[in-house]
């Protein structure tokens, strides 16, 4: 997942600073120390070394220590981490406790299959509302939501208060549908169509490409392919190559 975002410097209250300015990639973590602190909870543990959670979350320890440093949490020596009190903070941080109102545009392939997912619901959204442009769609009950047109949205966005907005229409409207999004007061878009979305600075974006995710594995295969260097100074990617070629 890649992500570029606009956004001012969270605000000050008296001159400390009332919110943490995280890095990017300490964000980025968070969900997953978060993932591996529930799984902890529901086995009954209380309280977790920094090894045992950056094992379970799949980071190093080093590191994990300096992302919850940033949230003012250091584990007590000899003890570790407070289970319950981690997921608590980290939730807050998240802003996980608010239960936050998300829409979904465009109900085709990826929409439907995005609509039918019960999984968000239990990581703290709330899918309240689902848009296409097209006739034939509307109308559509799709886990327990109709699909409603995209002209609804300014109206069902004031209705529901929707802070996120999800884009899965084709690349060629992703664009107006997040000018559409943004006029509605959405201010935090996951787009999957492929592309870059020009939204003002408010607005944050986050975009999911698989295909850019296959490209980065491409590239790892093939640097691992090139450093098994073969006897003679060949590499296997040459030989593959090759072998390709013939
Ligand atoms: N991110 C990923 O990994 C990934 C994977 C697959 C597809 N995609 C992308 O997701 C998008 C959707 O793919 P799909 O296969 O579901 O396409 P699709 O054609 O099946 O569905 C697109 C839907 O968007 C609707 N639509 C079009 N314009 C609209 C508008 N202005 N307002 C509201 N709805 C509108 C269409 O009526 C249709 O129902 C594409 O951009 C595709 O490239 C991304």
């Amino acid at each position: 997942m890649s992500q570029h975002r606009h956004g001012s410097t969270p605000g000050e209250a008296g001159g400390v600073p009332a919110f943490p300015d995280l890095p990017e990639a300490t964000i980025a973590r968070l969900p997953e120390y978060l993932r591996a602190l529930h799984h902890l909870a529901e086995t009954g543990a209380e309280t977790v070394s920094s090894e045992g959670l950056a094992a379970a979350a799949g980071v190093n320890s080093a590191k994990l220590r300096k992302d919850l440093s940033h949230l003012g949490s250091y584990g007590t020596r000899g003890v570790g981490y407070d289970v319950t009190l981690l997921v608590d903070q980290i939730e807050y941080i998240l802003g996980l406790d608010k239960n936050r109102a998300v829409c979904l545009v465009g109900v085709g392939n990826l929409g439907h299959a995005l609509a039918g997912y019960a999984g968000f619901a239990s990581r703290g959204f709330r899918v309240v509302a689902l848009f296409d442009a097209d006739p034939k769609k509307v109308g559509e009950r799709i886990n327990g939501l109709t699909v409603q047109h995209i002209d609804e949205l300014d109206r069902v966005a004031a209705e529901e208060s929707i802070a996120i907005g999800v884009i899965a229409t084709p690349p060629g409207t992703a664009q107006a549908v997040a000018d559409a999004l943004v006029a509605a007061g959405v201010t935090s878009i996951l787009n999957f169509a492929p592309g870059v979305l020009a939204v003002p600075p408010n607005v944050d974006v986050r975009k999911v490409d698989l295909a850019i995710e296959l490209q980065i594995l491409s590239f790892h295969e093939h640097r691992k392919a090139s450093l098994t260097a073969l006897p003679g100074g060949r590499t296997a990617e040459a030989d593959n190559q090759e072998a390709v070629g013939s």
